[in-house]
Order: C-alpha cells, then sequence, then structure tokens
C-alpha cells in the first residue's frame, strides 16, 4: 500500500460507514419524506466535498462549485431529456444538440456531463490557477457569473430562465450514496498524495512551498479540475432528482449553502464536510418548518420570512466566534482515532553533493525603484565547505539569497547553478536542482505536522516508488526532531521551529544550503547545538554552506570562508582570521571614527 493510502483508506471507511448505515435506515426504515431529504444530504455530501478539495487543500474560498453543479446538471438533463418532449420544450435546440440529445441512460448522461465539466474546468483554471487569495476566490465568483450568463442567455439549449423539465427521475438514496462514497474516497485520497500535499503546504507558505519544490500552479490546477468533477456529478444527481429546476438553483442562495455546510465543519478536512453538510441539512429542514409557521406543543407560531437565511447566518458566526476551523478542526477524524504509526528514517539520504557541483554569484546587481540593494558582487559558494555572508543591517545579505534562490530575480548579472543561470529555470525546480533554503522569518507550513513539513521536500526530489516519509524521517534525524514527527509545526518552540526549516531544506538533498540567520533569537545552548547540527551536516553530507549571520562568533567559530556586503557592495572576502583584521570590515562594523581609533 503506497504511503498514505492505508490511512486514507480508514478514512474513507470512517465515514463511509454512517454514510451507508443513514441511506439504509432512510429507504427503509424512515417516511418518504425523511428518505428524500436523506438522498439530498448525499447529493450535498458530494457537492461539498467537491469544493473541500479545491478549498480545503489550496486555502481559496471558491464561489464555482454551483457552477460546476449547473454544468453537470444541464449537461445531463440535455443528454437524458425524454425524447417526447424536446419537441415541445426545447423546439430551437441546434441540429448538432439535436443528434445527440435525449434518451440517454443516467450513467451516460453522468459520463457526458463530467466530459463537459472537465472541458469547462480545464479551459477555466488554466489561468485561475496562477492567481492565489482574494484574487483567485475573485475569479472563481466570475466563474459562477459567467456560468449562471451563459445558461440564461442559451435559451435554445436551456429555456434561459425558465424551468427545465422532463428530465428522468431516479435518483435514490442508494444512487447518491454509491457518488457520495466514490467522492469521499477521491477527496480522502487525494488528500494524501503527494499533489494534496504539496497543495496543503502551498495553503500555508506560498514562497516556503515552492522553495521546497512545490509546482503550485500545477496543484491548484489539478485540485481545481478534481474538485470540479466532483461538484458537476452532484449537480448530475440533483437534476435527476428535482427532475425540473433552472439556472438560480444553481446560483447565489446555492453557493451559499454549499460553503456554510463546509465552514460549519471545517474546511480543513473531508470530515468537515461530510459532517457539516449534515449539522447544516437538518438546521435547514427544521428552520424551514418553524419559517412557515410550525405548531410547536400546541402552540401555533407565526410565520417568519428568512428565518432559515437568517439561522444559518448565526450558527456560523458563532461556530467562527468560537472555532476558527470548524467543528472538526484540522484533522480527520481518523486521523484522530487511528493516528499513523511512526515512519522508520530511511539510512540517512544521500545529498547531491559532490566535487562537481558548483554555485556562483556573477556580478549580481539588484535595485528595488531607485534603491540599489545589491551592486555587481561576485564570489563562490564551495562544496562541502561552510562560506559565512555577513554585513550590517540593510547591507543585502537576504535580497542575495533571494537572487540566489530566484524568489529576487537579479536585476544584472547571474547566479550559475551547477552551470545553469537559474533566473532561466522556475522558482520551484531550482530546490530539485540542488539548492535548499532557510528563511530570515521562519517559514513553515504551520497547520502542517512536522513529518508532512519535511515530506513535502522530500517528495519533491523523491523518485518513483521511493518512500518519501522514511526520507524525511531522516532528515528529522539529522537536527535530533524524529521524536517530534507527529507534532503540529506551530506549537514547536522556536529553536525547533528553525531546526524544523533546516530538516526541510536537508530533505531537498541539497548540494547547497543557504542558511538565512538560522540562529536568530536562539538562547547559546540553542545556537551551541545549531553549531554542531551544521558542523555534522557539512562533515556527513559535503554540502555546501551559505550562512547569513549577525552572531559574528557564531560565523568565525563555523565558517571556512566568509564574504563580507556592506550598502550593497561586497567589501571583502577570505578566511576568518584575515575577515577579522580587514580594516574595511571593522569600518563597516564600528564606523570610520572608532575604527581609526
Ligand atoms: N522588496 C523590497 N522592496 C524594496 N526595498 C527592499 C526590498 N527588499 C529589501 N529592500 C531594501 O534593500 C536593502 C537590503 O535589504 P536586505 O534585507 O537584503 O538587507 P540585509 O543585509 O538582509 O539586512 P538585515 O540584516 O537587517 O536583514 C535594504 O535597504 C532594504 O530596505
Amino acid at each position: 500500500m503506497p504511503r498514505l493510502g492505508m490511512q486514507a483508506v480508514k478514512g474513507t471507511i470512517t465515514l463511509a460507514l454512517p454514510l451507508i448505515a443513514l441511506t439504509v435506515i432512510a429507504e427503509l426504515f424512515l417516511p418518504a419524506a425523511l428518505a428524500r431529504l436523506a438522498t439530498l444530504y448525499l447529493i450535498y455530501v458530494t457537492a461539498v466535498v467537491g469544493m473541500q478539495i479545491y478549498s480545503g487543500n489550496s486555502g481559496i474560498i471558491s464561489f464555482g462549485q454551483a457552477g460546476f453543479m449547473a454544468l453537470g446538471a444541464y449537461g445531463s438533463a440535455l443528454l437524458t431529456i425524454q425524447p417526447a418532449v424536446i419537441s415541445t420544450s426545447l423546439p430551437d435546440l441546434p441540429g448538432w444538440l439535436a443528434a445527440i440529445a435525449g434518451g440517454q441512460s443516467l450513467p451516460v448522461g453522468m459520463a457526458g456531463a463530467l466530459l463537459l465539466v472537465g472541458l469547462v474546468a480545464t479551459v477555466f483554471g488554466l489561468p485561475l490557477s496562477r492567481l492565489g487569495g482574494a484574487a483567485a476566490s475573485i475569479a472563481t465568483l466570475g466563474f459562477l457569473v459567467i456560468v449562471h450568463v451563459t445558461l440564461v442567455a442559451s435559451t435554445d439549449i436551456t429555456r434561459g430562465s425558465q424551468t427545465f423539465f422532463g428530465v428522468p427521475r431516479g435518483v435514490s438514496a442508494f444512487t447518491a450514496l454509491v457518488v457520495a462514497l466514490v467522492a469521499v474516497a477521491v477527496a480522502r485520497l487525494y488528500r494524501g498524495t503527494r499533489a494534496g500535499l504539496a497543495l496543503r503546504a502551498a495553503r500555508e507558505d506560498e514562497v516556503a512551498a515552492r522553495a521546497s519544490g512545490v509546482n503550485v500552479v500545477r496543484e491548484r490546477f489539478l485540485a481545481w479540475v478534481l474538485g470540479g468533477l466532483v461538484s458537476g456529478a452532484a449537480g448530475v444527481l440533483l437534476a435527476h432528482f428535482l427532475g425540473a429546476f433552472s439556472p438560480k438553483d444553481f446560483h447565489f442562495n446555492l453557493t451559499f449553502l454549499l460553503m456554510s455546510m463546509l465552514i460549519l465543519g471545517g474546511i480543513s478536512t473531508v470530515s468537515g464536510a461530510v459532517g457539516g453538510t449534515a449539522l447544516i441539512v437538518v438546521m435547514v429542514d427544521l428552520l424551514r418548518r418553524l419559517e412557515g409557521g410550525a405548531e410547536v406543543l400546541g402552540l401555533q407560531l407565526p410565520e417568519v420570512f428568512g428565518l432559515t437565511d437568517i439561522g444559518v447566518g448565526l450558527v456560523i458566526l458563532a461556530v467562527m466566534y468560537r472555532l476558527r476551523d470548524g467543528l472538526f478542526g484540522l484533522r480527520e477524524v481518523d486521523e484522530r482515532l487511528f493516528p499513523e504509526p511512526a515512519a522508520a528514517a530511511a539510512p540517512v539520504a544521500p545529498s547531491g553533493a559532490t566535487d562537481q557541483v558548483s554555485l556562483t554569484v556573477e556580478g549580481v546587481g539588484r535595485r528595488f525603484s531607485g534603491l540599489v540593494a545589491l551592486e555587481d558582487v561576485s564570489f563562490s559558494v564551495r562544496p562541502g565547505l561552510v562560506t559565512g555572508l555577513i554585513g550590517p543591517n540593510g547591507a543585502g545579505k537576504s535580497t542575495l539569497i533571494n537572487a540566489i534562490c530566484g524568489i529576487v530575480p537579479p536585476s544584472s548579472g547571474r547566479v550559475l547553478l551547477n552551470g545553469t543561470d537559474t533566473a532561466l529555470v522556475p522558482v520551484h525546480e531550482i530546490p530539485s536542482r540542488g539548492l535548499g533554503r532557510t528563511f530570515q522569518n521562519i517559514r513553515l507550513f504551520r497547520n502542517l505536522s512536522v513529518l508532512e513539513n519535511v515530506t513535502v521536500a522530500a517528495d519533491a526530489v523523491a523518485g518513483p516508488g521511493e518512500d518519501s516519509r522514511a526520507a524525511a524521517m531522516a532528515a528529522l534525524a539529522v537536527v535530533g526532531m524524529q521524536g517530534l514527527a507527529a507534532r503540529p509545526a506551530s506549537s514547536l518552540p522556536y529553536g525547533a521551529q528553525r531546526r524544523l526549516e533546516i530538516a526541510r531544506a536537508l530533505a531537498l538533498r541539497p548540494s547547497f544550503l543557504l542558511l538565512d540567520e538560522p540562529a536568530a533569537g536562539m538562547n547559546p545552548a540553542e545556537t551551541d547545538a545549531l553549531i554542531a547540527v551544521l558542523r555534522q551536516i557539512r562533515a556527513d553530507h559535503r554540502i555546501g554552506l551559505l550562512v547569513v549571520e549577525h552572531d559574528l562568533k557564531l560565523i568565525m567559530r563555523l565558517c571556512d570562508h566568509i564574504v563580507v556586503l556592506n550598502k550593497g557592495q561586497m567589501i571583502a572576502e577570505g578566511p576568518p582570521e584575515h575577515i577579522r583584521a580587514d580594516p574595511a570590515v571593522i569600518e563597516a562594523y564600528i564606523g570610520k571614527r572608532r575604527a581609526a581609533a
């Protein structure tokens, strides 16, 4: 069984059992109205799980799922509509469509509809995947609006805003259950795959994910299409459940309902999608009865217009106020019930370092508007040695590290990694070519476990069939953190967070490791431990280290070679004893007058 496959199977079974039990009870023992409610619940589960696949893993709130449901519904409806009603309900159907429309079975309708959904998701997903955060959310809203307006405007095909009728009804709770179970299994499996973990990492920190080898655009695209297909399948079911519908059934009200379900349960987990949907379906059903003026304990209550929407809104507000991550939190139910056994560490992963590797900075300059942050800096980081990069505040050290990694491309000059100009390589490919890094301001995937943080990087360089969790454990062992593998990264003390960043970079099996102020905020004992770790990395892995640090004692103890920057320019380079005595360095650090004194 592949690495997270077993957990996904456990997760699917944990969620499947209550769904199966509910379906059996509803179909065999409950009145027809409640059996219909159970079927509707299962359809919503599929739709919300589709939303969870994209939004939960990418962190981008999607307004688009109702659009996919609409495409699924109309796609399947056109293929399966009763032939007898086509001439009356769709008299102006274009010839090419009339040739295939009507009379098909539900499975054919489903297949055709998913083809349409997949096609549209692909076309829209290509530009959408380049966006993140609020911009991407707004783009998904644009998608919903485009789908809605297109459906309303295509009167010959959809009957416009009028009701589309004549769709064969054939969705029992059992049919809806089968599709819901497939949706849950897909979502639960996806979450554990390399792609799912990489996207969750990008959700936590896009810059750090790219620096760990994640192709963020590709992962967002995959989740968008996969989530779209799952929600599209829910649309097909809803069409055949209702038998008649119009575009407004797949617009803002449905979007709000699906979002409420996911947010209430917890956007991060499939368990949250399934549980949140159950709560909202029950709540909406009860509130609708009250809204219509129900009789409670012999008392006739008045009709209260809008009670359902207001009630759902208030419940969401209350839950968000107390539980930001929803009722189910950040971990799947199965991850709490049956935690995974710790992975065995692989033999220490070999680094990509050999004496043939090279990292050369050639005349690098960088301007920010008028400000010259770097000017004509040239030096080499040597394999198997520690190079220190020092300089006063604002000297350009972090800018240089970012220029080397491709995050801030140089305005002039170039960085050659094994002879290749890094500016010509996509940022997410630079890590797998041998460059690992840490950040001045720690950038961890805070809501992932310690092991998952490192596995993201190990995945980026793992060959087919290679166990990246074992490789990640080996990297954690190097920094003495294998005992903390299951802890959420955000719960670690400061020093351990810095060591975790080093482990994550090591899991890339780098030839060169760039450390931006690794000892910042550490106490003397933590700094000593860090120096021991870095010495071990140099000795055991033959990695070339480039260390930016303000702690000059650490630099002098650790480094074989030092490069000094001041005001963007390289003012000295050489072994520690040479740098310590260099007048230009002394002047840069303590000022001209005191240096002369
Ligand atoms: N994105 C940016 N936009 C504009 N100016 C920037 C940007 N990044 C850095 N700078 C400027 O470039 C100069 C060099 O900054 P940098 O952070 O590289 O220095 P540093 O040596 O790492 O400093 P410190 O030791 O304080 O971290 C500073 O004047 C800084 O304000």
